[in-house]
């Protein structure tokens, strides 16, 4: 008989009572309980089984392609002229030239060039022409110089983030400052690496500002727990909130964090996304922290961004990078290190990085296409942004901040005492409750503000504002039908 007869038990050498508890410990909202529960809805549909609704409508993540947003054509073009390089071969040229413009090919070539095929691994930290692009655009925007060699290409900004939080937490009192409400990548993040979120809060009364005051009352109170705080998270423009800081705002915090000795970590994948460019424009910390002359030179600064956001919203794709300033040689030998551990960033993430750095330029065969695609996103995000604010703040209980930047609003809702007593009913945070009500009766997936973080005793959901524009309308009026009848429901 084979040993492996005797055995009886099928018992499990992995479960949850014996897994790593810091990861069962970890919890990212955006694909939470009404993400799981609305793609249940969503098969419930494709079987035929009726719904008071005909589809879902998931306003959960900033996924803009999900929602029809079209692909930037020149980048497509691109990217499958380097997936099939037959393409570019003498013989196909006539043909090749009849689908592609000009520059589309000659791109595609040069990329080919530096690559050689898309299938091979490349260098760990990225393609190191690639990261020279990145760096031109660096300093292109900021008007500073940017080193390629302290650039590295990532699977998105997340893994940057996962990566450059892992080298900082050497134990478990070290402490991360994060924005509360805040984009649960950090939450989630900081669980796995059992490491200790320090949270500062952005004040909702001033357009979710952010003062120095606060960040100064955040490090102390951790400190006195003896935590030993060694970096602050900034999301500028804000995820969920919205919110896109003052050049003041920013010097401000750049000399607490050198007076406090910790290291800024900018998260920009927003950078893009800004809808008031006059009032609110977009400066990057790398261009500030610059601008304070030498007291501040040897300040570390990490700042990240994607091809995940701005007009491009190429998420599956999985590209992004993060740029190091001030850091200590051997720290960028170590995250070269762990970089090549997962061997290299996915190439065609790659390519497009270095299509959302280095777009057409006028004069160029697609600049014209390329700048009315891009505006006409643009523009659409701007409309459909301040289209829901208003709804928003058409409601009964609602008030909602707009949104200078990013994706999403974040309103405030005033729950009644019936509500707040249902939800309790029902082991729900008032919040959860609602969008579990909405996503019940209308198809509508929202993330609910208990997910990012928010004043104790406050109740808010966070929205994208991408559902297509032909569908728009109908989808404000889908959740005002569906406040109306829950407000009557539970008034008290
Ligand atoms: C502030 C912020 N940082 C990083 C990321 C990660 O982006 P990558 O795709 O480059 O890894 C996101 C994604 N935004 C998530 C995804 O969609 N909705 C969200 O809140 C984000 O909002």
């Amino acid at each position: 008989m084979l040993a492996s007869d005797s055995k009886q038990d099928n018992k499990k050498v992995l479960t949850r009572d014996n897994m790593n508890p810091h990861v069962r410990a970890a919890e990212y909202a955006v694909r939470g309980e009404l993400a799981i529960k609305s793609e249940k809805l969503k098969e419930e549909l494709a079987q035929g089984i009726s719904h008071p609704f005909k589809s879902v409508v998931a306003c959960n993540i900033g996924n803009p392609q999900a929602l029809n947003q079209k692909p930037i054509t020149f980048f497509r073009q691109v990217a499958s002229l380097v997936e099939y390089p037959d393409l570019l071969s003498d013989e196909n040229a006539e043909l090749t030239s009849k689908l592609y413009p000009s520059d589309a090919i000659a791109r595609a070539k040069l990329l080919l060039k530096h690559i050689g095929s898309i299938g091979a691994y490349s260098h760990s930290q990225g393609i190191p022409q690639i990261r020279e692009d990145v760096a031109k655009f660096i300093s292109g925007r900021d008007g500073y110089p940017a080193d390629a060699s302290k650039i590295y290409l990532t699977q998105g900004a997340s893994a940057g983030v996962q990566l450059t939080l892992q080298m900082i937490v050497e134990h478990s009192n070290v402490g991360i400052m994060i924005p509360i409400p805040q984009y649960p990548l950090y939450t989630a993040t900081l669980a796995v690496l059992n490491a200790k979120p320090v949270p500062y809060y952005l004040d909702e009364s001033k357009g979710w500002g952010l003062t120095t005051e606060e960040l100064q009352r955040s490090f102390d109170e951790a400190a006195k727990s003896g935590i030993e705080t060694r970096a602050l998270v900034i999301i500028n423009p804000g995820n969920p909130t919205g919110q896109c800081l003052t050049e003041e705002n920013m010097r401000q915090i750049v000399d607490f964090c050198h007076t406090n000795k910790v290291i800024l970590l900018a998260d920009e994948v927003y950078q893009t996304n800004i809808y008031m460019p006059e009032e609110r424009p977009f400066h990057s910390f790398k261009k500030v922290l610059k601008s304070m002359g030498s007291k501040y030179e040897g300040q570390e600064l990490i700042s990240y961004h994607s091809i995940s956001k701005g007009m491009i919203g190429e998420c599956g794709r999985r590209g992004g990078y993060f740029e190091c300033e001030g850091m200590d040689t051997s720290i960028l030998e170590e995250i070269y290190k762990i970089s090549s551990i997962s061997l290299c960033p996915n190439v065609q993430g790659q390519i497009m990085v270095d299509l959302m750095v280095n777009p057409p330029k006028k004069g160029d065969a697609s600049y014209a296409l390329y700048q009315k695609e891009y505006d006409a996103i643009y523009h659409s995000l701007v409309s459909r942004a301040k289209k829901l604010e208003d709804t928003f703040n058409s409601m009964e209980g609602y008030s909602c901040n707009s949104a200078d930047g990013a994706m999403y609003l974040f309103p405030q809702i005033q729950l009644s005492k019936k509500a707040v007593a249902a939800a309790k009913e029902a082991n729900k945070a008032p919040d959860q409750f609602y969008c579990l009500a909405m996503l019940d009766a209308t198809g509508v997936c929202m993330v609910a503000g208990s997910g990012f973080g928010q004043v104790d005793g406050t109740a808010h959901f966070r929205s994208t504002f991408l559902p297509p524009p032909e569908l728009f309308d109908e989808f404000c009026s889908s959740i005002k039908k569906f406040h109306n009848d829950f407000m009557n429901k539970y008034r008290d």
